[in-house]
């Protein structure tokens, strides 16, 4: 298990983190969601052991980071939020260097490098050096070097940010993969949808403070409320927000409500009366970041 104990992190007068405290079931896929600047890194830096002064503690697998940090970090296997691989040299190359920073050599790295190869899907890249790749090739194969000495935890920060949806679908299968070899892994999005379709658990965190915790279902569940998608021209969300708490999304509008089919029976009444014909006009349940929104009053996306 991995047990978060009161930890708090200060740059300055800005507080980071805010007395985080709460667990991680062994063998999970734990989801950190947060919108940029709420903490994440900052919370992953400190788990991996990279940032040494912080408040509180963390037990990884009974090992506390702030007295045990070389010994946890065995543990670990890190994919930090900026690439960092030897551009000049190949993707094999590379696995190699890391490999080697592991203390790996000989036949047992040359076996988990053919194995991580196939697993990230590089196998045919091998030999290209990383001027060929793309940025999604790149990401892959700093999630391979990271799980090159079959970490129990894998921590990624951000691991699906601007790349193509190849090696997006590539980093899921991964994730289930390691999920399955009973592998714990930290995942930090502000991706909702990639959270509710990977994480068993997820914590949602916001100006540095834990806001909600559980099980992805005890979430939805604790705060799944009907909503009604709107897309209409003509309609304003101040007009929408008489009917509940209105959300502006990308293609139109969010509207939170207890009861779905009156708030629907009277939204298309105001239609009729002002002659507006929707585009859309759907019901739906609440997702994550809907959640979010309600709790925090924050967007996760601008205009996910
Ligand atoms: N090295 C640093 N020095 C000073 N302030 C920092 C430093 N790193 C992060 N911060 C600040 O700490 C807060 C949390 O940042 P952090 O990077 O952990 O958030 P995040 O949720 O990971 O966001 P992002 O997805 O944008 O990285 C922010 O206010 C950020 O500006």
């Amino acid at each position: 298990m991995i047990d978060v104990q009161g930890v708090s992190k200060t740059y300055g007068s800005n507080q980071a983190l805010d007395n985080l405290q709460f667990q991680i079931n062994e063998g999970n896929c734990y989801g950190l969601v947060g919108p940029n600047g709420a903490g994440k890194s900052t919370f992953m830096k400190i788990l991996v052991g990279v940032l040494q002064r912080f408040d509180g503690d963390i037990q990884v697998f009974n090992h506390s980071v702030k007295e045990n940090r070389l010994g946890v970090k065995s543990y670990i296997g890190y994919v930090p939020q900026d690439i960092c691989l030897e551009e000049l040299l190949t993707a094999k190359d590379n696995l190699i260097y890391f490999g080697k920073l592991y203390g790996l050599s000989g036949e047992h790295l040359r076996k988990r490098i053919k194995t991580v190869l196939e697993q990230i899907g590089l196998s045919e890249k091998a030999n290209q050096k990383l001027t060929e790749f793309s940025g999604g090739m790149k990401r892959r194969l700093n999630i391979g070097c990271a799980i090159l000495h079959e970490p129990s935890l894998i921590v990624l920060d951000e691991p699906t940010v601007g790349i193509d949806p190849q090696s997006r679908h590539s980093i899921f299968s991964l994730i289930q993969e390691l999920k399955e070899a009973g592998s714990t892994v930290v995942y930090s999005s502000h991706y909702m949808e990639e959270v509710e379709e990977l994480c068993d658990s997820v914590g949602l965190i916001d100006k540095g403070k834990l806001v909600e915790h559980g099980t992805m279902k005890q979430v939805l569940n604790k705060h799944r409320s009907a909503s009604i998608f709107v897309s209409a021209e003509g309609i304003s969300e101040e007009e929408l927000s008489s009917h509940g708490v209105t959300i502006k999304k990308k293609t139109g509008f969010t509207v939170n409500c207890d009861d779905p089919l009156l708030t629907m029976e009277n939204m298309i009444e105001q239609f009729r009366n002002k002659g507006i014909h929707p585009e859309r006009l759907e019901l739906s349940q609440s997702r994550l970041e809907d959640i979010f929104f309600n709790l925090t009053g924050t967007q996760l996306r601008d205009n996910g």
